[in-house]
Order: C-alpha cells, then structure tokens, then sequence
C-alpha cells in the first residue's frame, strides 16, 4: 500500500457517537484498511475515508475509480451472528447510501441488486462488504465499503454513471459522509432490533424495474425473466418461462435503460 498521511483535525461534521472517523489522505483501498484494522482489534464503528484510494475495488474484482472529490469510505461492524445475516448487510447500506442521495438531487435515488444506487438510470454509488468469522462460524467483523460519486464520475463502456455534481448538487465527500453515517445508524438499529423486514420493505420501495423486464448474467451462464421480488433472506426472484428462479449472486441488467453491472 502506498504512503497514507492523516488528515489532522477533527472531522467537521456531527456524526452518531458509535462512529469514529479518520480521514486518510490516500491509500490503497479503505477496505483493505478497515480489514487490517479489523484483525488487530478496532472496535465497531471504526470508519476510514480516503481522499484518495490508489486500488479501489468494486465487486466481482473490478477496479473502483475513486479521485479527490469523491467519497470512498469502509465502516467497521461487529455484529456477530451467521454470514448469511451479516450479508443483509449490504441492503442496510443501500438504504444509507440512498437516503444520503435522496434530498441532494431531483430524482429519486433507485436501489439495484444487489448494490448499486442509480439516480436516473446512471449508477451513483457502489458498496463493498467484505467480512472474516470467528473459529465457531459467527461474524467477527464486516468492513462495510462504500464509494459514492460525489464531484465526478468515470466514464464506463457499459453502463451509465453519474454523480451528485452532474445530478445539479454541489456538496463535499465529508458532507455526504455525514448525512450517510446518519442514515446508516437508523437502519442499522432498525436492522438490529426488528430483523430483515423493514430493510427488506424498503429497499423493495425504492427498488429498481421492479416488475419489468430483466437479463441476469450468473458467473456460467445468462438468462431473461421478469423482476418479481426480494426473498425473505435477500435473493432476487426472477420469473422466467421455465418457472421462477431465485438468484444469490450475479449481475442484473435492465433493457431499454441506462445499463449498470454491480
Ligand atoms: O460497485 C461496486 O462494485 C462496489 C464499489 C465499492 C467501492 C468502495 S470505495 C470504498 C471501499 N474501498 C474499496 O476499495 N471499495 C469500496
């Protein structure tokens, strides 16, 4: 990893007590600091912000292009329990992610599974969950990643993006770091004290192409159907003319619209 000078000072917006930043003025990828941080003991709440990340990672192993101007942050959570729950976790960020969106633009922010917020059709943000378990199986930490566009946006061959900027909203990283930290503790509680439920309704309402028509690309092979649902533990369900499959992991792509990959 390359050099990482800290930013001195006290990060100038409120944020929920539980969460401490510390804002990096470049590093590899947050993650992988989170991470490390993560296996020498750092508590919950732990959240780094790079100003620069010089290897940021999107799913799937794809790069993450994230300059000065933009926000790339990595969360730390200890929330114990099965990996399969702790994997709701990235529906709990949507929500944050979307809901510190929401309000800055005209459009509604959209939620695509698994992780990706649009904001008319263009992907705005993307979130990384990485996580390792304790010896009996039970989570011992998740760094929560998220990259937001912020000032700018890269160009992709194959799906639209876009950013806060271009979207008519001239806020800093730090701002949008903050009003996402804020949502980010409501809907962790609410995931903490009533399950999946509500985070499941939610993200089902501000889901987008519910209902319409969808390609989905698993790691073999590609297949049509219709958006159905959300199932009770996060995949997607999709109808297709030889019944309806429920997808764990993949990509979705939607025609006749901006297409984004996630
Ligand atoms: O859309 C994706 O594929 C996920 C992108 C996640 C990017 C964020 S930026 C902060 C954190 N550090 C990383 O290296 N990746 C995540």
């Amino acid at each position: 990893m390359s050099e990482q000078a800290l930013i001195p000072g006290a990060f100038p917006h409120r944020l929920p007590d539980w969460i401490r930043p510390t804002v990096l003025d470049r590093c590899g990828s947050t993650n992988d600091v989170v991470k490390e941080m993560a296996r020498t003991g750092a508590p919950e709440g732990t959240l780094v912000r790079a100003i620069r990340q010089e290897a940021g990672r999107g799913r799937r192993g794809r790069s993450w292009l994230s300059d000065a101007g933009n926000l790339a942050c990595t969360l730390l959570l200890r929330p114990g329990g099965t990996p399969q729950r702790a994997a709701e976790l990235s529906f709990v960020t949507a929500l944050a992610a979307g809901e510190a969106v929401d309000g800055l633009v005209a459009a509604a922010p959209k939620l695509k599974w698994p992780n990706d917020i649009l904001v008319d059709g263009a992907k705005i943000a993307g979130i990384l969950l990485e996580s390792e378990a304790d010896i009996d199986g039970s989570v011992a930490w998740v760094a929560v990643g998220m990259g937001l566009n912020v000032r700018h946006h890269p160009d992709m061959a194959d799906y639209a993006t876009t950013s806060l900027l271009a979207q008519g909203a001239d806020v800093e990283p730090d701002q949008v770091m903050a009003a996402y930290a804020g949502a980010f503790d409501r809907w962790y509680r609410r995931w903490q004290e009533f399950g999946f439920a509500p985070v499941r309704a939610a993200w089902l309402n501000a889901a987008h192409g519910l209902g319409g028509p969808v390609t989905v690309r698993l790691h073999d092979r590609s297949f049509d159907g219709r958006l159905l649902d959300l199932d009770a533990d996060g995949a997607l369900l999709v109808e297709t003319p030889a019944g309806r499959v429920r997808v764990t992991a993949g990509d979705v792509f939607f025609p006749h619209a901006a297409q984004t990959t996630s």
